[in-house]
């Protein structure tokens, strides 16, 4: 029989400004202005017998809040690594600063509550 795979989850948040570059409501956007981000990083695994967890999320936590630091309050367009500083680029930012985690997140969310957008980057077979 395969082996229950669970997936735990850790949300954070960070205020951060861009700019963008787009073809549509181009004036707006094209200006330094700011947004509040949340972002979601799972991770999927079979549990750890002796601890009865995937990760302890306690592990999760520091190395999100290591992410964080990266992005709070910081202009997203001189993020080294980062690219444009789109939604799309963000998740992949996120997934490559956490790919030394073990196990290794399976999805990264990045979403902007106040507007209703989001992201989702599936990163498959990262699972424990
Ligand atoms: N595929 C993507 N499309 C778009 C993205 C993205 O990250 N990926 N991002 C944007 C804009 O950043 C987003 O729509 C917000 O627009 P923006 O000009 O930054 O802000 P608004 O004026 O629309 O919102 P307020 O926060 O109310 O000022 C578009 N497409
Ligand atoms: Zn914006």
């Amino acid at each position: 029989m395969s082996q229950a795979l669970y997936t735990v989850s850790q949300r954070f948040f960070f205020d951060a400004a861009h700019t963008l570059q787009r073809d549509i409501e181009a004036e707006g956007s094209r200006r330094i202005h700011g947004h509040t981000y949340h972002a979601e990083v799972s991770v999927q695994g079979p549990l750890n017998p002796d601890s009865g967890m995937v990760i302890d999320l306690g592990h999760l936590r520091v190395h999100l809040a290591g992410v964080r630091e990266q992005l709070d309050h910081h202009l997203l367009d001189e993020v080294p690594g980062l690219g444009k500083p789109t939604l799309e680029n963000l998740c992949a930012f996120i997934a490559r600063a956490l790919s030394g985690m073990n196990p290794p997140p399976s999805r990264v969310r990045v979403w902007r509550e106040a507007l209703g957008d989001s992201c989702v980057l599936d990163l498959p077979g990262r699972s424990a």
